[in-house]
């Protein structure tokens, strides 16, 4: 129901970039709430109309939700990816871990759809935001207190960290720590437009948060299973 219901937001958000090609990605960025209700909007005739691609990124260059035309190497689009692979990892992440049964399936589940605002906030530097653009994509704390809770959570019942722990302890770890790293990288890239002022502050913050969650629950996730983390030893 969820990947449909994801697919589906993107199939939307496709169909309505088609139709409102001047405002490419103003469409592809829009805050969650916008998303369900354009879901609503979707008709039969919808789902058979316009392709996936409009053809304006062939240049190397796209759009931000503020309608600029970039590079594509700049570092919004960069950091755009990395946030886009970052939720693609979990989600990979996430079917492992749902193989196994583990409870916290729904917080991966909600940092997806955090990742949608982190990735709205991104899209939209504030040098060229209208008040709209702001008001739509502002990206708030309370993510940041959630993911806080559920660490403290899982460490009350870790055992204390003796090692170093290597990325192992399983699949549904490993992988985990996969996207721990995607994380860390996708908080590298957010690094200069947060500072530049271009995206906000709490984006950086919960980034850095999530590697810390991500790095917690992999482990939790090798004790649930009762599988063995490796520990860094000294090569002989
Ligand atoms: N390679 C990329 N990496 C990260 N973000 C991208 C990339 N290309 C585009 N984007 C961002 O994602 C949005 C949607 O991507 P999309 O593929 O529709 O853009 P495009 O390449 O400009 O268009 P098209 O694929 O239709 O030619 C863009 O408006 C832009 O903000």
């Amino acid at each position: 129901m969820l990947t449909y219901r994801s697919n589906m937001a993107s199939f939307v958000f496709r169909t309505t970039l088609l139709r409102c090609a001047a405002r490419s990605v103003a469409t592809k960025y829009r805050t969650p709430n916008r998303w369900r209700s354009e879901q609503s909007y979707a008709t039969a005739e919808d789902n058979k109309g316009p392709k996936i691609y409009t053809k304006t990124g062939d240049k190397g260059f796209s759009s931000t939700f503020t309608g600029e035309r970039r590079p594509k190497e700049d570092h919004i689009f960069e950091a755009l990816g990395n946030t886009d692979e970052l939720s693609s990892a979990i989600g990979l992440a996430r079917e492992f871990c749902l193989e196994k049964g583990h409870t916290f399936i729904h917080q991966l589940d909600k940092i997806q759809c955090i990742l949608q605002d982190v990735g709205s906030n991104i899209a939209t530097p504030r040098s060229s935001a209208r008040d709209s653009h702001i008001k739509k994509t502002k990206f708030t704390s309370q993510p940041i207190a959630d993911l806080e809770t559920w660490i403290d959570n899982f460490t009350n019942e870790l055992p204390p960290l003796t090692n170093f722990i290597l990325p192992s302890g399983g699949k549904s770890s490993a992988a985990l720590h996969l996207a721990r790293t995607v994380c860390r990288r996708a908080e590298r890239s957010v690094a200069p437009i947060v500072r530049s002022g271009e995206a906000d502050q709490d984006v950086a913050k919960f980034l850095n948060r999530l590697s810390d969650y991500l790095f917690t629950v992999a482990r939790y996730a090798a004790m649930k299973e009762g599988n063995e983390e490796k520990i860094y030893k000294r090569p002989e």
